[in-house]
């Protein structure tokens, strides 16, 4: 019988469901992404208010021109009138001619008159520049926080609007492009009819029309539902809304489920336009969306995102740098191991992905780096975000033969038979369950080195010759050392490799070749052969040895001694 859960003991009963949308003809569900939506990030404002240690001027700097070189062209780029830092920064960026013409700036405020006025003053010879102005609209928020009834909550927004336009129409006459955004805040626990009343009633002040857009945007402030509810939230608001080809319907999810991510994709599927996050999901509490995983996921199904993650470190290294903490190991495509496979089966998988596309990509005759990415287990080539396959592949005791052959095929141009695979991946199991932890590509060839091509055994092959004699067959002399003394040995055979087991007999050792593989290492003058020879050595088990020379019979040859030395070392 299938064990039985039993009740966790958690006051699971104070908490209750989130109430479905009534939207049987949803029509979502079966739409698909093709274009990128238009970004907003946050991160200097969203993202800022949340870290234990809010950016200085520099730090603000360096991500606001990180932002700038990656793509993006909206930028929030703080709250001026919470403090004369943020105030400042906004008047730096103007004043010090930062903001590059295409790039549309933007600023929150709360709907008071005063805030609203020294919000616009900052934004004084932008230009172009948006006014964002938001008022929490949530029944929670109206009944606790502001002690309003609906149409005060209304009036709220209705009336920051007008300040907005008063000063704007004061301030803002040299800025070329004006523009605005409204957030019902908590639109997510909003009643959706509220909303859009709310909504109406701003347009209705702001008057969107040709050429003069509004952007409504409807946040998630505290995310409480499952996506799909979200993304009906959008697609009724995105019907019902009037003026719609003059709103922008932007989006600006949090992640308290860990689920912003696919709340911003399916709202973008229900119909919104534009989507506000921050780089690695920084923001209030688990954070804002994340706008890498959200372009990445785009990217990686064939869209452009308009935004260029290609050098994903140093994206990473300017947010850690700035905002004092961390990104996760396995965050969506900028986490340290998120392009590396430890187990086993996932790196053979790996390997044999890889060697596919080469030999697909050649034989299609395109460059690999541009033929249709399909590697098992790993979404994206790593190399497109600047991460090598070097970290793809790490080695522990979780792995299996795939992955210290590819290592070995990496780094030192060695493709082992399938059964030296086995063979060598159990040596290195030994190491990895007694010492533990990850096992560097550099010890895996000492172990290979040590293993295979050490010249200490007790055999070694010091000088050969060889001649095909009258009756076709081969003749090899060879000067090896052995019981620490150099004897010259003879013998014949139908190749190189069983004259000189022949001659092998002539000093008491007697070795039966069960395979015999080759390949060369590299290509011209200087290049270097490897040899694998699979032998049962004095009537033992059988094992692998391994021989790399630039002349091919002596790379053979030392492939035989190698596997003798093997045996002998058990
Ligand atoms: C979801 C979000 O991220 S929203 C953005 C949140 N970010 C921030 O708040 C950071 C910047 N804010 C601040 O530094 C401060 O709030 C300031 C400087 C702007 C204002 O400070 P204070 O004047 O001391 O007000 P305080 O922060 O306590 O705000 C609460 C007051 O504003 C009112 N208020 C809050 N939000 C809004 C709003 N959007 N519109 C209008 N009034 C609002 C509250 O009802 C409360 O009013 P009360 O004092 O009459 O009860
Ligand atoms: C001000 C709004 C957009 C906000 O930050 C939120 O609701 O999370």
């Amino acid at each position: 019988m299938v064990p039985q859960q039993q009740p966790s003991g958690m006051p699971f009963q104070r908490y209750q469901p989130f109430p479905a949308v009534d939207l049987p003809d949803r029509t979502w569900p079966s739409t698909t992404i093709t274009k990128a939506p238009r970004w907003l990030s946050t991160d200097l404002r969203d993202g800022n208010q949340a870290l234990i240690e809010p950016m200085d001027p520099e730090r603000k700097r360096e991500i606001f021109d990180l932002l700038v070189r990656m793509g993006y062209k909206e930028i929030e780029v703080g709250f001026p009138s919470a403090s004369q830092t943020d105030f400042e920064f906004v008047r730096s960026l103007i004043e010090g001619d930062a903001i590059p013409d295409d790039v549309q700036i933007s600023v929150l405020t709360q709907a008071r008159e005063d805030l609203i006025e020294r919000t616009v003053q900052s934004l004084v010879g932008a230009k172009r520049a948006t006014v964002h102005l938001y008022n929490a609209t949530a029944p929670e928020f109206r009944r606790v926080v502001f002690g309003v009834d609906r149409d005060a909550c209304k009036a709220i927004a209705v009336d920051g609007t007008r300040h907005v336009l008063k000063f704007a129409e004061e301030y803002l006459g040299d800025t070329e492009y004006f523009g605005y955004e409204y957030s019902p805040e908590i639109f997510i626990d909003t009643e959706l009819d509220f909303a859009l009343e709310v909504c109406e009633a701003v347009m209705d002040v702001y008057r969107p029309g040709p050429g003069r857009e509004i952007i409504l945007n409807l946040p998630a402030t505290v995310e409480r539902a499952t996506p799909n509810v979200y993304a009906d939230q959008i697609e009724w608001m995105s019907r019902n809304l009037s003026r719609r080809e003059y709103v922008c319907l932007s989006v600006h999810p949090h992640n308290d489920r860990g689920t912003g991510v696919a709340s911003a994709e399916l709202a973008v599927m229900a119909g919104a336009d534009r989507v506000e996050g921050c780089l690695f999901g920084h923001g209030e509490r688990t954070g804002n969306v994340c706008l890498v995983t959200l372009g990445m996921n785009l990217f990686s199904q064939g869209v452009d995102p308009q935004i260029d993650f290609s050098d994903i470190d140093e994206i990473r290294r300017i947010v850690e740098h700035c905002t004092q903490l961390p990104v996760a190991p396995r965050h969506p495509y900028g986490g340290d191991l998120v392009y590396t496979a430890f187990s086993g089966s996932h790196q053979d998988a790996i390997k044999k992905g890889l060697i596919a596309l080469e030999r697909e990509a050649e034989a299609a005759g395109t460059p690999v780096e541009r033929h249709p990415w399909k590697v098992p287990y790993l979404p994206i080539d790593p190399k497109e975000v600047g991460r090598d396959y070097e970290a793809v592949i790490r080695v522990n005791s979780q792995s299996g033969k795939g992955g210290v052959s590819y290592i070995l095929h990496r780094d030192h141009a060695l493709d082992l038979p399938r059964r030296l695979q086995i063979e060598f991946s159990h040596a290195v199991q030994e190491f990895t369950d007694t010492e533990g932890g990850e096992f560097a590509a550099e010890r895996i060839w000492e172990v290979f080195t040590a293993t295979y091509l050490a010249e200490d055994g007790p055999l070694g092959v010091m000088a050969h010759r060889s001649e095909t004699t009258a009756d076709g067959s081969y003749r090899v002399s060879a000067d090896v050392r052995t019981q620490g003394e150099i004897r010259e040995i003879t013998g014949t055979g139908n190749g190189p490799i069983s004259a000189f087991v022949d001659a092998l007999a002539e000093v008491g050792v007697k070795v039966r070749v069960v395979d015999y593989s080759e390949h060369s290492m590299s290509e011209g003058g200087d290049a270097r052969a490897a040899a694998y020879v699979e032998a049962e050595v004095d009537g033992g088990r059988t094992v692998w040895g391994v021989g790399i020379n630039s002349n091919i019979t002596t790379a053979s040859l030392k492939a035989v001694c190698s596997a003798v030395n093997h045996a002998a070392r058990g």
